[in-house]
Order: C-alpha cells, then structure tokens, then sequence
C-alpha cells in the first residue's frame, strides 16, 4: 500500500474482469460484464436494486464462481481461487452490512484479525489500521456495543493492516449520518490518492462517488449500460431510464 499519486490511463490494470457471466438458482444475473481498475484510482459503480452489483462483488472477491469469464489481479487469472486466497493476495473486501463477531471485544477481534493472516501481523499493524482509520474506541469494549460507523471503521481497520493494494467496498456509507459519510469520503480519497490503492465502490448516493470516483459504470438488469465520468454517465438518457427513473418510483412509493 506504499507510494502514491494519481492513476494514468497508460499503466496496466491492477484488477479487472473479462466478460464475467453468472448464473444464480438457475437465472441469469450476469450477462458480460468487463471492467479494470488501475493503482490510485476509484472506480464507482453505480446501479437499481437487482441490477446485479453484489453479486459483480461475489465473483470478484471469489465468494461465487462464474459461470464463464476471467477474474485477473496483477495480470494472473484468479477467477478459480478462493475468497481466503485472494483476501491474501491482497483483494480486500467491505461488505454491505457491518458484521462484527459479536461475542469478542475490539481487542480479541484486532488479534482474532491478525492471526488470521500468515504470517501472523503484530499489534503495530493492528494500530496502524486503527489510526489509518481513526478508531478511538476503547479494547475492552464488546464489538455488539459499537455503533455502525465503529463497527464499520473496526472492520476497515481489520482489513487495511494487512495493506491491501486493492479494496472492493459494496456500499460503505450504508447506515451513516452526513458527517460519517464526509469522513469514509475522505478515507478513500486518503487510500486512493495519497497510498495509491485502487478502489471499486458499490454506492447508491450520487454525490459521495462526484467526490471521490475517477470513473462511474452504471449497471443494470446485469449489463453495463454506461461507463465514463460521471458528468457523462448523468448525461445519458439510457441512465435517466434505468437508474433515476426507478429512483423516482421508489420515492413516490
Ligand atoms: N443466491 C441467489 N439466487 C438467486 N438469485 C439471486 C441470488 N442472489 C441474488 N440474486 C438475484 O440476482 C439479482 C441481482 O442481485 P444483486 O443483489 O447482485 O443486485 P444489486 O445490484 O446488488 O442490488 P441492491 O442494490 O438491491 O443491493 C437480483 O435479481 C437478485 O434477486
């Protein structure tokens, strides 16, 4: 996760994805879809309910295997590799709901979270993911106690010691007030431009990726219907139909 400055267009993909096809309970959720993204830059992705994102975040991080297609990190197919294997690799994952092993206290969860990695991580690495992410709650402290934007920042912390060149984060402003959502903004920015990671983000809220997304890809019915900046993307009528539209029904419902 060391170095930094801004993704150039001419350096070769970190993490991408070739013509992923997915089948779940025998219907088709994924129907092609291809994107890259290089060190430094933040891809958003952006979509209706059921236009197929999560389950685009499955096959990335290698929760569900596709049907056909190429998961590629670093240049090597990894699509046959495991969630745990590519979690190594350095592919980090947010989920949409915080889950925190409720039983343990922060503490036990920073070293259930460093021994899980091989080889083991040290208390350092677990402070640095504290600090990178300003987690000022107390060790002793049950994790079922902390609010969403703790348990939220527990679990980046957890991930982020580990220096993942790549985060995959499905909705990570999910469930937070305002100033929460500035704060996980500014993190991104933070990993993105400053340590160089590259970032692929599910989000729902418009104005979070206008700050922070070099690139929008707007999904639908499980296609890609747009990609491009998000200026552009806002532009295009084929998005005011699938995206916006469907907003508005959901508003007036
Ligand atoms: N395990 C499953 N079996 C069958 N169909 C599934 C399964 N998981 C998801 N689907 C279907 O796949 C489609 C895409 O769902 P997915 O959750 O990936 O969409 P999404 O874009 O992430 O939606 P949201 O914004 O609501 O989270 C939906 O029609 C959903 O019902």
């Amino acid at each position: 996760m060391a170095g930094g400055g801004a993704a150039r267009s001419d350096d070769p993909p970190l993490f991408a994805c070739e013509d992923i096809r997915l089948e779940l309970g025998g219907r088709s959720i994924l129907h092609g879809i291809s994107l890259e993204v290089r060190p430094g830059e933040v891809l958003g992705i952006i979509g209706p309910n059921g236009a197929g994102k999560t389950s685009l975040f499955e096959v990335l991080s290698g929760r569900i295997q596709p049907k056909s297609g190429r998961v590629l990190f670093r240049g090597e197919d990894v699509t046959r590799l495991p969630l745990h294997v590519r979690a190594r690799m350095g592919v980090g994952r947010t989920y949409q709901t915080p889950v925190v092993p409720d039983e343990l206290t922060v503490g036990q969860t920073f070293k259930a979270a460093r021994q899980a990695y091989r080889p083991y991580l040290t208390r350092f690495d677990a402070e640095y993911g504290a600090e990178l992410v300003h987690l000022n709650v107390d060790h002793d402290e049950p994790t079922s106690r902390l609010e969403t934007m703790n348990r939220r920042k527990l679990l980046l912390a957890c991930l982020l010691m580990r220096r993942p060149p790549i985060l995959l984060m499905d909705e990570p402003a999910a469930g937070l007030i305002n100033s929460e959502v500035d704060e996980i903004d500014h993190l991104i920015r933070m990993l993105s431009k400053e340590m160089n990671v590259a970032v692929v983000i599910v989000e729902h809220r418009i104005e979070l990726l206008e700050t922070i997304a070099d690139r929008v890809m707007v999904m639908d019915a499980g296609e890609v219907i747009a990609s491009g900046s998000l200026t552009d993307i806002l532009r295009d009528p084929k998005v005011h139909a699938a995206y916006f539209e469907t907003m508005d029904d959901e508003a007036a419902a």
